[in-house]
Formats: C-alpha cells, sequence, structure tokens
C-alpha cells in the first residue's frame, strides 16, 4: 500500500476528458474570476491549446516529479469561468463511481454527466437549426391514383413516398445529401404541386409547441393506491420493482408518487423513459399533471436549448425532469425520487463509453441522495427481478388492467408446413405476396378488424425492403465491405445499406463472384410489406413505422398522434411500436414473424424476444373492446413464445434461469465483455489472445480465483465500420473483484500502437453481439 498523497492547496488536482487513466497536476491560481471549488470548470494549457476541465480538489505534490526524479514546475490554471461548480458535490461523487465501476478515466465520466455547451464539444449550433424543409402537399391516398401519376416518374415517386415514411417531411439537404437524389427530382415534385419547400424553416422543439392534451386524471385504483403508499413511505435510497401487467396503470402510479414526493415534500424528481420520440404519451401525461414543473429532455434540443433545460434545473426553477438514459445527470438537488419506466429496455445502456447503464446509476444516485427508486415493467430485467427475489429491492405487483380490461387472448399461427403440405403447396404453384406475409388467420383476423372500424398493429422486427440480396446461382449475400454484416436492401430510393456503418451501394444484377442472377426477394421487411398490404387492402390507411423513418426526428410523435386520432386503420413497425403505447381502439396486434432474433449467438436473445412478444402483446385490447394477438413463428414450442401466449412472465423467467445457469451467465454472475478491435485481422486477433494470456497470469498471480476468464473468440459480428472484432469475457460472483481485475488491465496492459488497435472493457453488457 503507498501512503496517502500529502496534498497541496497551491496545487490543483483536474480531470481532462481525454482517455488516460489519470488526473493532471496544475497550479492553482493565487487570483481566479470565481472561487476554486471542487466540480467547478477550469481552463487549462494542455499540449499547446487550452482544454476545460473539472477541478477535483488540492493537488499530490508526489505527482510532479519527472521521469528523471526532478521537480517538474505545474503550469498554471488559466480560468474559472463559472460563479457555481458545473458540479455539485452529489454528481461528483457519482462520477467518481461511474469511473470505477466502468472502468473509464474520471474526464470520460465527467463529461458525459455535463451539457455539450460546459465541455467544450458543443458544435456552434444556430446554423445548423436553421434548414429548408420539403413537405407533402397533397396526399395520394390510393395505389391506383399513384400508379398513375408517377406513371412515367418513378424517381418522383421514390421522394414522394420516402417524404410520406418520414412523416410527410423531411430536411432538403438530408435528401440530396444522405439519400442521394437529384435537386431535380425534389424541382419536379413541387412543379406538380406534390411538395412544397419552405424555405429557413427553424427547427424548434417539439415539445415546447406540442399541445398537451387534457388528459383525464383518474382515481387510483386500490392496487394503485397500495403501490404510490408503499413507494411514498419508502426508505431512503430504497429500490422499487413495480411488476405491473401491460396496461395495469403504472405511468398514474408514478404521476402520484411525484405529486408526493415534488408537491408535497417539495423535493425533486427524475424519470427516465427508454426514447422520448417513441413515447410522446407517456411524456404528454407527465406534462399534463406537472406543466411547468417539468424539464423534457430530448434529442431534438439543441445544445443550446439543452444548456437552458439544464440550467433552469440547477436552479430549482423546475423540479421534475423527464428524459432518456442521459437524464440521470440531470442537476437536480434534494432528490426525492427517480423513476425508471420500462427497466428492462437495453436503450438505458450507453453503447460507447462510459458505457453506462441508466438504471444502475439511477441506484447509486439514489442511495446517495436518500431518494426512492422505482423500476418499472411489465416483463423485469432478469438482473431485476433476481435483485427482488433476493431482497435487495422490494417488488410492488399490479396483477391486473386498470378498469377491469382483460389481457388479450394470445394465438400461435405455426408456419411449418409438413412434409405433404409442402408439396401440395409446390404442385399449387408460388403463393400470393400476400400469402407470404400473413398467413390465412392473420388475414382474416386483419380483414375483420378493418371491417369494425378497429385498429391494428402488426409488427416486423426487421427494416428496409427485403432483408438483403442473394445470388441465384452461388447464393452469395451482397455484404458490407467494411461490416461483416449483410446489406439491406431499400426500395426508396434503391439501394443496399449497411446497417451498422450506413455504407450503401446500388444493388448489382449480376452476382460478383460468379456473375449468375441475383435475386431480391429473400426475406421482408417493412417497406416491403406496407406494399403488399397496400395492394391487397387498398383502402386501408396504412402508417409504418421504423428506424428508416427518423430522417424527421418527430416523424415518430406524428404518426402516433395519427393513430391516435383514428386516422389510421394499421400501423405497421418495428420493434419500436412495441413501447408503451396506448391505443383502446387497437384490438388486434399481429406479430409477423416471431423468431426475428430468437437464435442470435447472445445470451439475452431468448429474453429480448420474450419481452418484444409480451410487451407488443400488450398494446392490444387495452380499451373495453378487449383484444386478439396472433403470433406466426416456427418455434412454437420455444419458451419465449409459449410464455408470451399465456402471459406468463413468472414461467419465462422460472425457465430462462435454468439455462443460465452452467454455464453460468446473469443474473447468475457478473459480466464484463472485453473487445479488441483493429484494423487488420491478424494484429487484432494476436492482441486479443496476448490480452486473454495477461489476464489470465495474472489471476493466478493475484489468486483472484472468483474471475474466470472465456475466450478470447471472434464477436459474432467479427467486423464492424472496417474494424476487426474479437473479445473474451470475465465473469464474477462478486462485482468487486472484476472491477479490480478489469481496471488493472485496462490500466496496464500495454496495446501496440498501431493497426488503430483498441481495448474496450463493456461492464455488465446488453449484448454479445
Ligand atoms: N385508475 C385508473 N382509472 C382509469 N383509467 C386508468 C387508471 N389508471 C390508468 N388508467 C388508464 O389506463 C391506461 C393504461 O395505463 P398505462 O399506460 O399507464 O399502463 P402501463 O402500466 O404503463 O402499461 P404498459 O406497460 O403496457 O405501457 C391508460 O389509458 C391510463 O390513462
Ligand atoms: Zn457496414
Amino acid at each position: 500500500m503507498s501512503a496517502p498523497p500529502l496534498l497541496d492547496d497551491a496545487l490543483a488536482e483536474v480531470a481532462l476528458a481525454l482517455p488516460l487513466f489519470r488526473t493532471f497536476t496544475y497550479a492553482a491560481p493565487e487570483s481566479s474570476r470565481h472561487a476554486l471549488v471542487p466540480g467547478a470548470r477550469v481552463v487549462v494549457p494542455f499540449r499547446g491549446t487550452t482544454e476545460i476541465g473539472v477541478y477535483l480538489g488540492p493537488g499530490d505534490p508526489a505527482t510532479l516529479r519527472g521521469k528523471n526524479g526532478k521537480a517538474v514546475t505545474p503550469k498554471a490554471i488559466l480560468d474559472v469561468p463559472d460563479a457555481e461548480p458545473a458540479l455539485g458535490p452529489s454528481l461528483l461523487t457519482l462520477c467518481r463511481w461511474i469511473a470505477d465501476y466502468y472502468v473509464v478515466p474520471m474526464g470520460v465520466a465527467l463529461r458525459c454527466a455535463l451539457p455539450a455547451l460546459l465541455t467544450g464539444a458543443a458544435a456552434p449550433t444556430p446554423s445548423q437549426r436553421t434548414h429548408r424543409v420539403a413537405t407533402i402537399a397533397r396526399h395520394i391516398e390510393s395505389l391506383l391514383h399513384r400508379d398513375r401519376i408517377f406513371a412515367r416518374s418513378p424517381q418522383q415517386r421514390a421522394l414522394y413516398e420516402l417524404l410520406e415514411a418520414n412523416g410527410g417531411r423531411a430536411a432538403v439537404h438530408q435528401l440530396l445529401e444522405q439519400l442521394k437524389f437529384s435537386p431535380s427530382v425534389l424541382k419536379g415534385l413541387v412543379a406538380r404541386g406534390l411538395a412544397v419547400v419552405d424555405d429557413e424553416v427553424v427547427a424548434r422543439d417539439p415539445f415546447a409547441t406540442r399541445a398537451v392534451a387534457a388528459h383525464p386524471s383518474h382515481v387510483p385504483s386500490a392496487a394503485q393506491r397500495g403501490a404510490v403508499d408503499a413507494m411514498a413511505a419508502g426508505g431512503a435510497g430504497e429500490t422499487f420493482l413495480l411488476h405491473g401487467v401491460t396496461g395495469s396503470g403504472k405511468t398514474l402510479v408514478y404521476i402520484e408518487l411525484l405529486r408526493r414526493v415534488v408537491e408535497q415534500r417539495g423535493r425533486s424528481a427524475i424519470v427516465l423513459v427508454p426514447e422520448i420520440a417513441l413515447t410522446p404519451q407517456t411524456v404528454d401525461r407527465f406534462r399534463a399533471a406537472f406543466g411547468d414543473q417539468i424539464a423534457v429532455l430530448h434529442s431534438a434540443l439543441s445544445d443550446g436549448e439543452r444548456y437552458d433545460a439544464w440550467l433552469a434545473l440547477r436552479r430549482g426553477e423546475k423540479r421534475i425532469a423527464v428524459g432518456a438514459r442521459s437524464a440521470v445527470f440531470a442537476p437536480l438537488e434534494d432528490l426525492g425520487a427517480i423513476i425508471v419506466d420500462e427497466e428492462h429496455e437495453s436503450s438505458y445502456k450507453q453503447g460507447e463509453s462510459p458505457r453506462y447503464h441508466a438504471r444502475e446509476v439511477a441506484i447509486v444516485r439514489a442511495r446517495a441522495a436518500g431518494a426512492v427508486v422505482v423500476l418499472g415493467s411489465a416483463t423485469p430485467s432478469l438482473e431485476s427481478w433476481a435483485n427482488a427475489q433476493a431482497g435487495k429491492f422490494r417488488l410492488l405487483t399490479l396483477p391486473a388492467r386498470v378498469g377491469g380490461a382483460q389481457l388479450p387472448s394470445v394465438e400461435v399461427v405455426d408456419l411449418r408446413v409438413g412434409r405433404a403440405a409442402a408439396w401440395k403447396a409446390s404442385q399449387e404453384g408460388p403463393k400470393s405476396p400476400v400469402d407470404q406475409v400473413l398467413s390465412a388467420p392473420l388475414q382474416r383476423a386483419l380483414e375483420e378488424t378493418l371491417a369494425k372500424g378497429e385498429q391494428s398493429i402488426l409488427l416486423l422486427n426487421r427494416r428496409g425492403y427485403s432483408a438483403f440480396i442473394q445470388c441465384g446461382d452461388c447464393g452469395d449475400v451482397s455484404v458490407c465491405p467494411n461490416c461483416s454484416i449483410s446489406l439491406t436492401y431499400h426500395r426508396a430510393p434503391e439501394r443496399l445499406v449497411c446497417h451498422y456503418c450506413q455504407h450503401q451501394e446500388s444493388p448489382r444484377d449480376r452476382c460478383a463472384r460468379c456473375s449468375g442472377e441475383t435475386l431480391k426477394q429473400r426475406g421482408l421487411g417493412t417497406q416491403q410489406v406496407e406494399r403488399i398490404l397496400a395492394e391487397r387492402y387498398p383502402l386501408a390507411r396504412i402508417a409504418r413505422m421504423d428506424v428508416d423513418t427518423t430522417g424527421a426526428k418527430w416523424a415518430h410523435a406524428e404518426i402516433l398522434d395519427r393513430v391516435g386520432n383514428g386516422e389510421v386503420d394499421v400501423l405497421l413497425g418495428t420493434q419500436m411500436i412495441a413501447k408503451g403505447l396506448d391505443f383502446p381502439n387497437v384490438t388486434l396486434v399481429g406479430v409477423i414473424d416471431a423468431d426475428t432474433g430468437i437464435n442470435l449467438p447472445d445470451f439475452r436473445a431468448s429474453e429480448r424476444c420474450f419481452q418484444l412478444l409480451s410487451q407488443v402483446a400488450g398494446r392490444a385490447g387495452r380499451g373495453p373492446k378487449g383484444g386478439r394477438v396472433l403470433i406466426q413463428t416456427r418455434v412454437p414450442t420455444h419458451h419465449a413464445v409459449r410464455c408470451a401466449l399465456s402471459h406468463d412472465y413468472h414461467g419465462f423467467v422460472r425457465e430462462e434461469v435454468e439455462g443460465r445457469e452452467s454455464p453460468p451467465y446473469p443474473p447468475m454472475v457478473r459480466l464484463a465483455n472485453v473487445i479488441v478491435s483493429g484494423t487488420r485481422e491478424d494484429t487484432t486477433a494476436a492482441v486479443a489472445q496476448h490480452a486473454a494470456a495477461w489476464v489470465r497470469a495474472l489471476m493466478t498471480r493475484r489468486g483472484t480465483a472468483g474471475v474466470t476468464l472465456i475466450g478470447p473468440a471472434p464477436c459474432p459480428v467479427e467486423r464492424v465500420k472496417q474494424r476487426w472484432r474479437w473479445h473474451f469475457l470475465l465473469k464474477a460472483e462478486q462485482p468487486g473483484e472484476l472491477t479490480r481485475v478489469a481496471r488493472y488491465f485496462v490500466e496496464r496492459f500495454e496495446v501496440p500502437k498501431r493497426d488503430g488497435l483498441r481495448v474496450a472493457v463493456d461492464r455488465d453488457p446488453v449484448a454479445l453481439l
């Protein structure tokens, strides 16, 4: 053990947002614009430029020895720009925990807790917020009409349909640059009165102008009141797991809890939702209940607006922060509650350094602040469930839907055909497109629902027009030149897109390998299904929602508003339509292919599939009309499918946990995924092997019996953005051991400085792909 450092007030320890596991020592200024207190931003000279850092406390003179043992004169802090420290003591402590647990430099943790405008990382924004926007001027409802209008202008049609897919609007520069439309195509649409282009439309904060519909304020049911009472009486730092079936009224529970915490006790609160743009209904309910007290933090805010919201929270002008994962850092004092809605969602995990999980950060923050945490879900993560079973979290249950509504009946449609049926089908010739997508029972259900004027949701967990392009002769699939993943075929405009790195190319008619003819009809994507549905049901009003419609960020909210207003009969989309939607007139949910994702080489594949099926099924029958769910699958006996059919969360957990016992995976053990990547395959593999051997030797030397190492091996997705990827896993029963091993490794293991080699540690990974 080294002796504790002798700290010196004339010196300052400063964290900089650099990928270096050390802080820097500067001379504290004798006089400065503002007081130098821990958490204050400082401007310091660094390698010939200036950087913005955060002052942590007095510095250690021992750090001022050069390599030869001679004393080095510290450079002085240039400025302390803020009257008040950017980070209060509690957020500073939280960042220390993040740096330690997620094995990242302190400066990296700090940067993620501060708004971009304060870290010097912000781009100057005002000019970016002004752009030209193309909007559809005339809607062409029927497909036949459309065929006629665009008979001689397929490019215009593609652009028109792309605008449509974006909720009717898109930025002109995006259409031209990213999607490679020529300006003349857009001009053509404008000339024909089908679209208009507005000059210099300034993007605005959609929530600032979004009217809050007066939401009826319900009287909580006995079950809801029981949950609120328990939470309001919760001890400081207590964590509750609110397991409430879909439609059980969890949102009202959160709102009633906040009434007590914020309105009665005058404390503050944070509400985390998976993704703001996808959950406008939930956000609207909070806004309806608390109005001006809320700051909604979301991705459409400019850096300036984000900073304004941050300041309002910081000054206590607003006392409730609602936002996605980064809202867990909202600068609120006297925190009384943190709510994590849909706590099982993987979007709470940040994909880049620091790879924190907002749920875990919320728990740590609340414990330090003496606040309660509420984790809510109809399908809690196995980790949270295990914590509740172990008594670490207190379990509260809402076992039924509000107002006596029933959970929908769920039926399975087995897509497997026996040999005899397959023979018969082959004699009958190719199936019609709609028969390939929707089984007879699902078609019947859809038609009945349309006939009754009710709404349907169809889930297809794959985007693009057709999953990939394959050679009919040699079977070769078009893959991304940068990533080891097949390219997705998109129709509007026609192109192949890599969903990892956005690489785009034009589809070929002939195979690059054998010149055989390529086929474009393998697999189904949302665009293709939309088209097939439109042709089969020309009068149905169909809306599609998937990642491609994010071109205009708020397209989602607009599409959902149209569904809410009854302007849409069929909502077709990827997993993003499974979240939190609450439309009483949706009486049918169809899952086109439940098997997508079930066989991914990832220990969470089944859990994710069960959650998705349960969540999307939960969109049906939320009103008095009841509801029905049909799940098409080729694996009807898989426990993820079977348990979703009977709304059996407990049964699923029982079977799934068994599968995670041997070999052990979370929640039985704690996991860290160590990923080695680089631009050359051979050196990446060699470094991964060397790193794994290094860690093994360390563990033997140190006698860290509690940690095991598995691998190394290539990652299931071997190459992403031109980088090869290898990984190994560290498993441990105790998180502390894992921290020590990972930290020692990251700080001491020398990664060769060539071939872009990098090592990343992903603590508590949500996926191993
Ligand atoms: N006490 C109540 N009385 C009447 N209606 C209620 C009550 N509580 C909630 N509701 C209504 O029930 C519906 C479902 O509530 P909510 O959306 O909060 O469910 P949820 O538990 O979040 O479901 P999911 O997990 O599926 O998102 C909403 O329309 C809500 O307004
Ligand atoms: Zn790619």
